[in-house]
């Protein structure tokens, strides 16, 4: 056994903990950040990164910005695989930190929307092998970070969709094109104007998700094997195929950046949105959607 140091925040106090990790399981909390941990394993190269923002690790600012910055440090250290997942079993994320949209501040949602593509691009965009274990809830941003992964395994009886609509918001254009790639236009047509969250089994039918796991664990597992599986193929050939593979959505993506940053200011930073948004705030602190 390694011993390992480990900071965590516990009612609003700084405490540390000695860990114990076992041999060939080492966790470099240098390399974690506030709200994202990090373990590589030295045996299998591979790294496991874990949301971690109680209370539903909301993706604010700060979140997207560490999570872009540990993908770019695993990609220079040219780990074997990525496993994206939850510290918390029963929520992947809660989506968008609803915080950040309520705001008219032009500059403020300009450079939110921005860090938020930019985020999902680096995920989809990256030449190393990714894989989501959706060990939770993952409604509207956290479905649609994890259609970037290279694979999706899920746990049972969680839900997963872009829930957008049922909120009198409009999910992004790309968003819809992502979940089409996977299940198909019409599918997608039908499950972003009505708003729709699938369950594990439903996600799975659709191909919005490949495999269901019965826990984290067992997600964690399969990922490994899914990692491993490509272990014979050759690396440069296999960047260069998902590169062309995603090279048309990427095109579009970015030839359409202003219009899509034009357009999120405009809907979210209207007054009418903004009514619309505290008041969903206000259901879902009471419990009442
Ligand atoms: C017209 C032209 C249009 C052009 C459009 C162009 C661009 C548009 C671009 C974007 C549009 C907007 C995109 C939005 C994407 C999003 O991600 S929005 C967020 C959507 N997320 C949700 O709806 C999830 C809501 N949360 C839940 O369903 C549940 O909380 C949960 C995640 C399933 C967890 O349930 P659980 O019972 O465990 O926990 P609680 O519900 O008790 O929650 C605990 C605590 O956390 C607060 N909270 C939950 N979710 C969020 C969140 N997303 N943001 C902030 N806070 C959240 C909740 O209120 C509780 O707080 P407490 O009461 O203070 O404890």
């Amino acid at each position: 056994m390694f011993k390992g140091i480990c900071r965590e925040t516990h009612n609003g106090n700084m405490v540390t903990k000695i860990l114990k990790i076992p041999k060939f399981f080492t966790c470099i909390r240098n390399f974690s950040s506030e709200n994202v941990l990090v373990e590589v394993n030295n045996k299998t190269n591979t790294a496991i990164l874990r949301l971690s923002r109680p209370p539903v690790n909301g993706l604010n600012l700060e979140v997207l910005n560490e999570f872009e910055s540990l993908l770019s440090q695993l990609e220079q250290q040219k780990v074997n695989g990525v496993i994206i997942t939850s510290n918390k079993e029963g929520i992947l994320t809660g989506g968008i930190d609803i915080a950040e949209l309520q705001t008219i501040d032009q500059r403020r949602l300009k450079k939110y929307w921005t860090t938020f593509r930019d985020t999902f691009l680096k995920l989809y965009n990256t030449p190393l092998l990714t894989v989501a274990v959706i060990n939770g809830h993952s409604p509207a941003g956290g479905c649609l970070f994890s259609t970037a992964c290279d694979y999706r395994v899920m746990t049972r009886n969680y839900n997963i969709g872009g829930n957008e609509t049922q909120l009198g918001l409009v999910a992004p254009i790309w968003f819809m094109d992502r979940v089409a790639d996977l299940i198909g236009h019409r599918q997608a047509e039908l499950a972003f104007t009505q708003g729709k969250l699938f369950s594990t089994d439903e996600a799975h039918k659709l191909g919005l998700i490949d495999e269901i796991v019965e826990n984290t664990a067992e997600g964690l597992s399969k990922a490994q094997i899914i990692i491993n599986s490509f272990a014979n193929v050759p690396k440069k050939a296999r960047e260069i195929s998902k590169r062309f593979t995603r090279q048309q959505f990427l095109d579009k993506m970015i030839r359409d950046t202003d219009d899509d940053i034009r357009h999120f200011v405009n809907h979210i930073g209207s007054n009418e949105t903004q009514k619309i948004i505290e008041q969903y705030m206000q259901k879902l602190k009471s419990k009442r959607f």
